[in-house]
This record gives C-alpha cells, sequence and structure tokens, in this order.
C-alpha cells in the first residue's frame, strides 16, 4: 500500500534549492528518511503536511492532494518536529490533552486518550509535572505522545533521537517500532544517522542536497552488500593476507584489506568457493571466513564517495 507519493518535488528557498525535482513513493510500515543536516527532510515534511508551498511538482499523503487536501490531511497524521516547542509550565496531561482537543476529540475521549498515550510512551509517571522540569528524553516523549494522541495513520518523527544519549536512543526507536508494529500506524521518521534506521525501518528513502539517492527496502538494501571477513594464518609468510588479496582480485572479486583480516565481496554462493580454493592453492591456512553486512552508514559514505565496492 502507497502512503506517500511525491512528484518531481522541488523547493527552492532565495539562496538554496533545499529540494530538487524528488520523486519517491513510500509504503506503509517504518520508513527511514536519511539525509545529511540540510539535505532537506524538514522541508519535505513540512510540504507533505502543507504547512510549506512547495514550487513545482507534487505530492499526496493517504491518497490526498498536499494542496488541495491538507486539511483532511492533518487529522489524518501525525506531526512530531524537530526543534523543541513545548510549553515548560504545563505538564504533559495539560499539553497532549490541549493538543487531542485541537485535533478536534470531545474533552473526555481527549483525556482518556492522553492517558493511554503517555502510558505508551512510558510517561505515565510524571504526567502532571510541569515540563520544564523535564530532560530532554522525557520531553521528546511529549513530543511523540501530542503526535500519536488523536489515533494518526501517519506519523512524521523529525529527528526524534536528537540530543537522547544512547540509552535514550535505543528507548526511543523501541517506542518507534511499536507504534509500527503493534498500533499499525504508518511513520516516516529521519534521521542523518544511518546506522540506527537500519534497526528499525522497513524501507529508507535517502536524499542528498534534496535530490534521491536510494530508495529500498531495509532489506534489498543489506542484501546488495554481503562482505565476507577472511583470516588467513601467517604462515608460511608474512603477506599472506595480501598475496590472498591479489589472487582474489585476480579470479574478479572485489577485495579490500582491513586490519589483518582481508574483506571479500560476495557476488553469489560461489565466492566462498573461490575463497577456500585459493587460499589452498597459495599454501595458506584458513582461520576463518565469516559472513557479514556492511552496516547502513558504511553503504552510505563509500556511496556518498563514490567507492563501488558492490556488484
Ligand atoms: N525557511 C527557509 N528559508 C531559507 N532556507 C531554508 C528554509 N528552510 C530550510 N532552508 C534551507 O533548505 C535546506 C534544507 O533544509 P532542511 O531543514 O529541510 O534540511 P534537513 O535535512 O531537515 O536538515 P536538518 O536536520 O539540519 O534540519 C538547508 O540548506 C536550509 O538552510
Amino acid at each position: 500500500m502507497t502512503v506517500i507519493t511525491i512528484e518531481r518535488l522541488t523547493k527552492r528557498f532565495p539562496t538554496v534549492t533545499a529540494l530538487d525535482q524528488l520523486t519517491v513513493t513510500i509504503g506503509a510500515g517504518v520508513t527511514g528518511l536519511v539525509g545529511a543536516n540540510g539535505a532537506g527532510k524538514s522541508t519535505l515534511i513540512k510540504i507533505l503536511l502543507g504547512l510549506l508551498p512547495a514550487t513545482e511538482g507534487s505530492a499526496s499523503v493517504l491518497g490526498l492532494d498536499v494542496v488541495e487536501e491538507a486539511w483532511q490531511i492533518r487529522g489524518r497524521v501525525g506531526y512530531m518536529p524537530e526543534h523543541d516547542c513545548l510549553p515548560p509550565d504545563v505538564s504533559a496531561t495539560e499539553f497532549v490533552v490541549h493538543m487531542a482537543r485541537m485535533s478536534g476529540l470531545p474533552p473526555d475521549a481527549a483525556r482518556e486518550r492522553t492517558a493511554d498515550t503517555l502510558r505508551h510512551v512510558g510517561l505515565y509517571e510524571e504526567r502532571y509535572r510541569a515540563i520544564g522540569g523535564y530532560s530532554t528524553g522525557m520531553r521528546q516523549r511529549v513530543k511523540l505522545a501530542q503526535a500519536l494522541v488523536h489515533d494518526p495513520q501517519l506519523v512524521f518523527l523529525d529527528e526524534p533521537t536528537n540530543g537522547l544519549d544512547p540509552a535514550g536512543r535505543d528507548e526511543m526507536l523501541g517506542l518507534i517500532r511499536r507504534i509500527g508494529a503493534e498500533f499499525g500506524i504508518s511513520v516516516l521518521v529521519t534521521s542523518h544517522l544511518l546506522g540506527e534506521l537500519e534497526r528499525i525501518a522497513d524501507q529508507v528513502v535517502i536524499i542528498d542536497a534534496g535530490r534521491l539517492l536510494r530508495a529500498s527496502t531495509t532489506a534489498d538494501f543489506t542484501r546488495t552488500t554481503q562482505v565476507m571477513s577472511v583470516e588467513v594464518t601467517d604462515l608460511p609468510d608474512a603477506n599472506g593476507r595480501d598475496r590472498l588479496g591479489a589472487a582474489l582480485t585476480s579470479a574478479g572479486l572485489t577485495v579490500w584489506p582491513e586490519g589483518q583480516l582481508l574483506q571479500v565481496n560476495i557476488v553469489d554462493e560461489g565466492t566462498f568457493d573461490v575463497v577456500r580454493d585459493t587460499t589452498a592453492d597459495l599454501g595458506l591456512g584458513l582461520v576463518r571466513m565469516q559472513q557479514g553486512r556492511h552496516r547502513m552508514d558504511e553503504v552510505f559514505r563509500d556511496e556518498e564517495e563514490g567507492v563501488t565496492r558492490v556488484g
């Protein structure tokens, strides 16, 4: 099921083109929108919410046009903005009830949904304390709660892990994963940290300077980047790793050294046989062959640098 369709979307500010002919389709589930700072992620979300007009192109969210039907979109979509936007002197309950009422929920339903949502994000105990005394992690959860309180079909989460320590980041990522899995709410989550989205996203869309770099399922993304670490004995000579590297390169494989190990790009099942046979032919001892994956952030870095190790 398609939840977002974006066609040749362009946004020009006076001195910068934030989005440049972006065309991509986003399905249900959790989608990671990845890009460096300034890549255009927040601009895209604001256009999808109807908060900012595009210069050119079109987009629809849940089948609704972002210009003509922005009002209906807002009723069905939740938004967690990147920057802090919380009033310090009210409690989480007061703020989230207010946001629920703004979304059109009647008073009783707003209170009920607020209690449920704050429990879900782990803020139930502290719900009557003033937000001004909250930690960054708690404030991020309040922002998440107000995005969920009206039971949307889709939420936009703009850099939800910003400012969190590793433990807080893990907890936030777990919450996001559960929003998608347990409540069936589709999620578009942005981050400049590629590695963290690998863990929670069903799909990834990578943009750079407002242009699409790559869009695929997370599984496809990593499947194409299988590598194998090979370790050989130093005997009979200390150059075993390099001799093996040269022989495998001659055999048509892509290899590169990493510490004592040789990394080999896996083309297909036969790659394992080639490595084993070549090692034996050279009279080297095979200590281990271990299949692994590039982490998503390594792949991205390679693509950015124009290094092609794959295929
Ligand atoms: N209102 C605006 N006026 C002028 N330029 C803007 C405006 N909003 C964004 N930009 C510029 O557009 C580009 C994309 O910004 P955007 O905020 O969408 O990036 P981002 O990927 O969300 O990065 P970040 O995570 O740092 O916010 C940047 O160069 C930014 O400076």
